[in-house]
């Protein structure tokens, strides 16, 4: 699991720390591991130009430029300030040969060490000039910590920034290195140990990787299982304009873990569906989880009945029209940033500047579990967990793959895995399967379904590939 804090928290590691290590270790031992990624992500001969703010994080590229200088490697710095800068940084970069420049010309390798922890968002000034011209260049990016502009708590970004395609970060991550604009400013995220782990709280947000499938080897069935144990997952979905949303849902829902699937519509629809997938039964009965809303018609009766069988329930598309004044920590609501917009009564830019922030509104306003979706899809819980999701492909912007998403997400609950975790699970897994469909081009949702299978199975044996996975 990767995991994010907020600054507060990090700021309390790192001086607990500190007792032992002393400021200065903690600082050589993020030098150490920030030369160590330069080394291996800058070419042996590109000269980078390190931009240096006038905190820690430009003192740290400062003593990791020295470094690099020492090994044979040219480097140009520019200070942002020359009246506010790591003093001792940059006298030991002087001695080590690097060249200190006006600002960036033609350089295309950035090394971004502006502001780390002790920022605000928003650039102005020189630093915003700097950032037009990264903009305007488009070199390769490396950010030291975080990059600089985007708010470190929540990822926004209410003016220039500095958009990076690596984030070395010490520790353990930033929220705002994985969520809204600054998640997709961040790039490539890597967390380097400087020794906080015994000393960070609870993580504020969390991201699922291709590793933890152990966690949820729960879901397996086990030798005493049958199709009632594994779960019942019931959908009502479709109409007769979106008949192909019931398809989808269902074929997200049979990728899944549970033992059967029920299907609830209307006659034609229902017939129609067990055509396609025989194994479907057709009708009202028990279930562990009910899906609601994929292409269904504008009425609040299919929530309604859902919710009085008192089990977790994914509320998507049409059905979240219909919310009641409360819900419960085991109902999954499942919107789009312009859904999520309505419920909320704001305009939809509003929620993607600050997705967090807009999804535990909702949240708070309904009890609910929200899975926000989008090119960083939020799960955030009534009880105040967040995972974020770090897989996919923009080729999953496509009709139909919400469908898939709600079926999947609606099995893995009745499966038994509660709804922040059958909601992230899914969401990853979902994205996975959309990265490894598009290895084939564009594709239709129902590969994604067809592909959800294989994928579940390489999470929980442990074979899923990193690489893939993002
Ligand atoms: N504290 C520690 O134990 C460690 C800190 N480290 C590094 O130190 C960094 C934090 O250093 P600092 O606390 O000095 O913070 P920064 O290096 O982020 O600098 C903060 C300074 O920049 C100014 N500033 C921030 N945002 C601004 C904006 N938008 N416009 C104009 N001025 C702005 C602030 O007023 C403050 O003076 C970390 O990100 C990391 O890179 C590492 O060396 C590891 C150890
Ligand atoms: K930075």
């Amino acid at each position: 699991m990767l995991t994010a804090h907020r600054v507060a928290d990090i700021r309390a590691a790192e001086k607990a720390a500190a007792a032992s290590a002393g400021w200065d270790g903690l600082m050589q031992r993020a030098v150490a591991a920030l030369t160590d990624v330069l080394a291996r992500v800058l070419p042996e001969d590109a000269v980078p130009i390190v931009l240096v703010g006038p905190g820690n994080n430009g003192g740290d590229a400062l003593f990791a430029a020295a470094a690099l200088c020492r090994r044979g490697r040219r480097v140009d710095v520019a200070l942002l300030d020359r009246g506010h800068v790591h003093e001792a940084g940059l006298a030991e970069a002087l001695a080590s040969g690097v060249r200190v420049v006006d600002g960036p010309v033609d350089h295309d390798h950035v090394v971004d060490a502006v502001f780390g922890i002790g920022a605000r968002a928003g650039l102005d000034g020189r630093a915003a000039e700097w950032a037009g011209w990264v903009e305007g260049r488009r070199p390769f990016v490396v950010a030291v910590d975080v990059p600089s502009g985007i708010g470190v708590d929540d990822g926004v970004r209410p003016g220039p920034s500095i958009p990076a395609d690596v984030t070395v970060t010490f520790g353990t991550a930033k929220v705002g290195l994985l969520v809204g604009p600054g998640g997709l400013s961040s790039g490539r995220v890597l967390v380097r140990d400087i020794g906080l782990a015994p000393h960070l709280s609870a993580p504020a947000a969390e991201a699922i990787e291709a590793g933890d499938g152990q966690r949820y080897r729960s879901i397996v069935p086990g030798p005493e299982a049958h199709k009632y144990s594994r779960g019942v997952v019931g959908i009502e979905a479709g109409s007769p304009a979106y008949a192909g949303a019931a398809h989808l849902c269902v074929a997200g829902a049979q990728a899944g873990p549970a033992g059967m699937v029920r299907f609830v519509g209307e006659p034609d629809l229902a017939a129609r569906v067990v055509d396609r997938a025989p194994e479907v039964v057709a009708g009202r009965g028990r279930v562990q989880a009910w899906v609601v809303g994929p292409g269904g018609q504008d009425s609040p009766d299919p929530l309604i009945s859902a919710l009085a069988d008192d089990v977790p329930v994914v509320v998507d598309a049409s059905a979240l029209a219909h919310l009641p004044e409360r819900l419960r920590p085991d109902v999954v609501l499942t919107p789009h940033a312009g859904e999520l917009a309505r419920l909320l009564d704001v305009e939809r830019a509003e929620v993607e500047a600050d997705p967090l922030l807009s999804a535990r509104r909702v949240v708070e306003r309904w009890n609910a579990t929200v899975l926000l979706k989008g090119p960083r899809t939020l799960v955030v819980s009534p009880d105040g967990r967040v995972r974020v999701n770090l897989s996919g492909t923009s080729w999953l912007g496509t009709a139909g793959a919400g469908d898939v998403l709600a079926g999947f997400v609606g099995s893995l609950l009745a499966s038994g895995l509660d709804a922040l975790e059958a909601a992230s699970v899914g969401a990853y897994l979902h994205g996975v399967a959309g990265a490894r469909a598009a290895r084939g081009g564009p594709f239709p949702a129902h590969v994604v379904a067809d592909e959800l299978r294989g994928v579940l199975h390489d999470f929980l044996e442990g074979t899923l590939d990193d690489e893939e996975a993002r």
